[in-house]
C-alpha cells in the first residue's frame, strides 16, 4: 500500500453493482460482551454495516439482549448462549465473517468463542479481549489460527501475544524503530499464520506470506484525534465488514485501515468513535465509490 493512498483496484472493489442484493455483500457477525459492555461491539457492528456488509448481526449473551435492542436498529440482534450458541448460529453458512474481541471480556467463554469461530474456518477478526484472553498461552492461540484470520492489536495487546517481539521493539533506539516494527510484525504474521495489523500513528500490516503494507498517519496525513476510546473497535468492524464483502484478509486490513485514517482526517478535532462510521459516506463520495 502506498504510505497514504489506496490503490484504484481496492477503491473499485468498494462499489456495489446495481444487480446485487444484500446477501451478495455478506453477513457479518459481531460478538458482544455482557450487560454494560456492549458499546465496543456496537461500534464495530455499525462500522461493518457502513463499510458495506449486506447484513450485520450483533451476537450477545441473552442477558444483554434488552440493552442492545435499545441501541440498534439496522443492525440485527441474536442471543448467543455460550459457545454452543455460537456454534448453532454458525450453522447458517451465510454468516461469512466474524468479529470478536471488542468488549468481549477476558474469560473462558471468550477463549471458547475464539476456538469455535476459528474452527469454522470463516474469516475472523480477533481484537482486544480475544487477544488478551490468550496472553497466558499464545502458543495454544497460534495452534488455532489460520490464514483467514486478522489480528488487530494495539501495542499493549501485541506485547501480550508476542512478548519477545515486543521486547525487541522496546529495547530499540528511536531512529531504527520503524524498521524494527516492520520486522516484528512480519515475524508475528509468519509465526501465527494469520494477518497481523499493528495499530498506531503508523499502522503496519503483514500476512504470513511476507506481504507488508503500512499506513502513515503523520505529517499532513496526521489524524491524532483517532486516539480516542472505541476508535480501534471501529477499525475491527471495518475490517470485518470488508471480509464479509469478500476482500482477502490482507486487502480487508489495508482498506479498513485506510478508510479509518481517512475518516479520522475528515472529521478532525473533536471526533469521537461514534462519528467514524458516519463519515464513511463522505469518504466514499470523495473516492468516487
Ligand atoms: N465504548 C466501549 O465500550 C469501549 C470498550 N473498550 C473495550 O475495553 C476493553 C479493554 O481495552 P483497552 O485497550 O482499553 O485496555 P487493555 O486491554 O487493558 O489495554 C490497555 C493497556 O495496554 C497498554 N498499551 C500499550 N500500548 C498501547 C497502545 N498503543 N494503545 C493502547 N494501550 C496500549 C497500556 O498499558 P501500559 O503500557 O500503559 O502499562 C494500556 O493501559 C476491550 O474489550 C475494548 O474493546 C475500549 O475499546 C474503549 C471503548
Ligand atoms: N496518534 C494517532 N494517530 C493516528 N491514529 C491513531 C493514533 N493513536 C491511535 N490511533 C488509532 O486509533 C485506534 C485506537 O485503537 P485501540 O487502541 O484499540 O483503541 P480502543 O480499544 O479504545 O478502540 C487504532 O486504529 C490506532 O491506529
Amino acid at each position: 500500500m502506498p504510505r497514504t493512498g489506496l490503490s484504484p483496484a481496492l477503491i473499485a472493489r468498494l462499489s456495489k453493482r446495481a444487480d446485487q442484493h444484500k446477501y451478495d455483500h455478506g453477513h457479518a457477525l459481531i460478538l458482544s460482551g455482557g450487560p454494560g459492555r456492549g458499546g465496543a461491539a456496537r461500534l464495530a457492528a455499525r462500522a461493518a454495516l457502513r463499510v458495506g456488509a449486506g447484513l450485520v448481526t450483533l451476537g450477545c449473551p441473552p442477558e444483554a439482549l434488552a440493552e442492545n435492542a435499545a441501541q440498534v436498529t439496522a443492525i440485527m440482534l441474536r442471543p448467543l448462549d455460550g459457545s454452543a450458541g455460537l456454534e448453532e448460529a454458525l450453522e447458517d453458512p451465510r454468516l461469512n465473517a466474524i468479529c470478536m474481541g471488542p468488549g468481549l471480556g477476558i474469560a473462558t467463554v471468550s477463549r471458547n468463542h475464539v476456538r469455535v469461530a476459528l474452527a469454522s474456518r470463516r474469516p475472523v477478526v480477533l481484537d482486544a479481549d480475544a487477544l488478551t484472553s490468550f496472553a497466558d498461552d499464545p502458543r495454544a492461540f497460534f495452534a488455532l489460527l489460520h490464514s483467514n484470520a486478522v489480528l488487530t492489536p494495539h501495542m499493549g495487546e501485541f506485547a501480550r501475544v508476542f512478548p519477545d517481539l515486543a521486547k525487541a521493539l522496546q529495547a530499540d533506539p528511536r531512529e531504527s524503530r520503524l524498521e524494527v516494527r516492520r520486522a516484528a510484525v512480519t515475524q508475528a504474521a509468519a509465526r501465527c499464520g494469520a494477518t497481523v495489523l499493528l495499530k498506531g500513528e503508523v499502522t503496519l500490516i503483514a500476512d504470513p506470506s511476507g506481504h507488508l503494507a503500512e499506513l502513515h498517519l503523520t505529517g499532513k496525513a496526521a489524524a491524532p484525534w483517532l486516539a480516542t476510546a472505541g476508535s480501534g473497535d471501529v477499525l475491527a468492524g471495518l475490517v470485518t465488514g470488508l471480509l464479509a464483502r469478500g476482500f482477502s484478509p490482507f486487502q480487508a486490513a489495508e482498506t479498513g485501515a485506510w478508510l479509518h485514517g481517512a475518516a479520522g482526517r475528515h472529521l478532525g478535532a473533536g471526533l469521537i468513535a461514534e462519528d467514524l462510521p458516519e463519515a464513511l459516506p463522505a469518504i466514499f463520495a470523495q473516492l468516487g465509490v
